[in-house]
């Protein structure tokens, strides 16, 4: 399924639990906000979040997106995320560690709405191309925790044991032309370490980053737009462009990299 809207270039989850987070996400940057019900939600608290979550997207997000992410299927939080998220006016829901493109062709038919899935199991990932493929749904998210613990990826140990996964996730968002966005990055107090994991994640063909905290907002802003530098490179692209190869500052060009110049200025209008 492809939407009218861009996708976007930071998907920002917080805790539909938290009042202060929800108030202070409509002064953010953010281009989606993803209130959560799943694993960021205290048990004890699933039940007023959920209501918390419905009024919040009642009284809007200004034009940043809006999501709610559902406890998974087979947990006993499902059946009322359901039903709330459907009567919600949220304009996507998020499901949780999806495995099967039925069950998730299904649940966006029930809501009426765009279904973002998170890939974040191996059984998620090898069937992650015919999840795109399935009605109704917008786009994908690598759930990177999970798919650390899933994969039986030690504490400590660097994230190149996730890469197979999340480029298997950008091939299947491709292959069905839905918004692929790349997972969150844990650490609160590391810009750089942020930095390097966007430029990674946009060099594998994300769309957009999902993130934890407003500080990281700004370093995935920057890093999935475009520079003053790459638009301009962009237009000169475009306007020296004659069709067919070409020579362009000293590299070859053809009809696809005027393309690509076209969707680049498109995705970042100034
Ligand atoms: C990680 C946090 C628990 C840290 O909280 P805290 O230490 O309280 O943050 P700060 O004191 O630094 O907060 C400063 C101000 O910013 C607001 N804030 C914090 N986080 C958010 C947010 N996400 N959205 C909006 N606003 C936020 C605070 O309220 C403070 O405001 P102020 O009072 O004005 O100073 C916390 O950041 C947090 O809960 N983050 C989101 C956690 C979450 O949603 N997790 C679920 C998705 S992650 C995931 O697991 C994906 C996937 O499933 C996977 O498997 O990988
Ligand atoms: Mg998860």
């Amino acid at each position: 399924m492809t939407t009218a809207r861009l996708a976007p270039r930071t998907a920002l989850f917080l805790p539909a639990s938290n009042p202060r987070a929800i108030e202070k996400a409509r002064g953010l940057a953010a281009d989606m906000v993803i209130l959560d019900l799943e694993d960021a939600v205290r048990d004890d608290a699933k039940a007023s979040a959920r209501d918390a979550a419905v009024a919040a997207v009642a009284e809007g997000f200004g034009d940043r997106l809006s999501a709610i992410r559902l406890n998974g299927l087979d947990s006993i939080e499902h059946a009322a995320d359901r039903a709330a998220v459907a009567r919600s006016g949220c304009d996507f829901a998020v499901l949780p560690k999806v495995e099967s493109a039925q069950a998730a062709a299904s649940l966006a038919a029930a809501l009426g709405k765009p279904l973002l899935v998170m890939i974040e199991t191996p059984r998620g990932v090898l069937a992650a191309a015919d999840i795109a493929a399935a009605p109704g749904i917008g786009g994908l998210i690598a759930g990177v925790n999970d798919l650390r613990a899933e994969l039986g990826i030690p504490a400590g140990v660097g994230d190149d044991g996730l890469i197979l996964a999340r480029q298997t996730i950008v091939l299947a968002a491709r292959a069905h032309r839905v918004w692929a966005i790349d997972g969150v990055f844990n650490a609160l107090d590391d810009p750089e370490g942020l930095a390097a994991e966007c430029r990674q994640g946009r060099g594998f063909g994300f769309d957009g980053k999902s993130l934890i905290h407003p500080s990281q907002i700004a370093v995935a802003s920057a890093l999935f737009g475009a520079s003053e530098a790459e638009l301009a490179e962009a237009r000169a692209l475009i306007e020296a462009a004659t069709g067919g190869a070409e020579r362009f500052g000293g590299r070859m060009i053809e009809a696809m990299h005027v393309a690509q110049a076209h969707a680049l200025i498109a995705r970042n209008p100034r």
